[in-house]
């Protein structure tokens, strides 16, 4: 496994786990199965409501805790309790620290999120987080937080695949030290996945199309997180450090993206979620 070193000194595997949707008994037997595969990088949040699911995963895993990353999100709803949500995640997954924690969204219409970034900074010194970051977080965002309390996220996690590459927000993020991490890299298996051009390269370097585009995120300088309850695709997403895509293909798939490529049209700067 490859390695990041965040600002903080953090080291994350340049490929982590994605859990939304995997719950109960199956959702543990993937998340153990997972481990088991090699991933060592574990996402989770309060809103999946499977924190406990995936603390029984990692469990039956049978790993030492120190060689896991586990991150989990403090939701909207909770932004002015912060530190109550955050002592409900770390007993629902059985876990005595997360090593990162981060705010789901910005929800600007709500405007809490300096005061529960204040609280995940208290929280990283009380030593029940390693790392503190956000997901979801606009340059305008990134820049108040700065601003109010003199601390940036080491993360920002966010929405990118081949149909939107997130070309500003990465530019952003890398001028200030702050690692962009992708959600729904593969575009939560849409049709994105039969497009032509991904077809046609993933051929040419003789893997998966998912392969390709985890590869092409990897060399983006980033971190993606995809989700897989089968082992199948467990282990494939795994298989992506044994090739190299050339700078004009990195090209080609990144000129794929679209002006309206988000997959479920969550804009930040509008979208709430609590
Ligand atoms: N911070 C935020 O706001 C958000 C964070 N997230 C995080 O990001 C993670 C990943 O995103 P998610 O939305 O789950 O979607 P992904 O882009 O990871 O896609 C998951 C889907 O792709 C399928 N799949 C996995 N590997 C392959 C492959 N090699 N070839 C073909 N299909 C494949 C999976 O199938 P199967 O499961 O059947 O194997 C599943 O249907 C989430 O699980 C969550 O942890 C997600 C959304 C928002
Ligand atoms: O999965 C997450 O982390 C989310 O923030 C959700 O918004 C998810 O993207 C979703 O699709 C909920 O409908």
């Amino acid at each position: 496994m490859e390695y990041y070193t965040l600002r903080d000194g953090l080291q994350l595997p340049k490929i982590g786990f994605g859990t939304y949707q995997l719950a109960g008994a199956q959702g543990a037997r993937a998340v153990s199965s997972a481990i088991q595969q090699g991933y060592r990088l574990i996402d989770t949040a309060y809103n999946y409501e499977n924190e406990g699911a995936v603390g029984q995963g990692i469990k039956a895993a049978n790993i030492n805790r120190a060689d896991l990353l586990v991150t989990s999100k403090l939701p909207g709803r909770y932004y002015q309790n912060g530190i109550a949500a955050l002592q409900e995640s770390l007993y629902r997954s059985q876990l005595d620290y997360l090593d990162l924690y981060l705010l789901h969204w910005p929800n600007p219409k709500q405007d809490h999120y300096v005061e529960a970034w204040q609280t995940l900074i208290d929280a990283q010194k009380f030593g029940l987080v390693r790392s503190i970051g956000v997901c979801n977080f606009l340059p305008e965002h990134l820049d108040r937080l700065y601003q109010e309390t003199g601390v940036l996220p080491v993360i920002n996690q966010i929405e990118l695949h081949p149909y939107f590459n997130q070309a500003n927000q990465r530019s952003y993020d890398q001028q200030k030290g702050i690692l962009t991490e992708d959600w729904s890299p593969l575009g939560r298996a849409s049709t994105m996945l039969q497009d032509s051009t991904l077809q046609m390269l993933a051929e040419k370097y003789h893997k998966g199309v998912g392969q390709l585009i985890l590869r092409w995120e990897i060399q983006l300088g980033t971190i993606p997180i995809p989700k897989a309850a089968t082992v199948q695709n467990q282990i494939a997403n795994l298989a992506v450090f044994d090739f190299n895509i050339s700078d004009e293909d990195m090209q080609i798939i990144s000129s794929l993206t679209q002006a309206n490529g988000r997959t479920f049209d969550q804009d930040p700067a509008i979208y709430e979620e609590f």
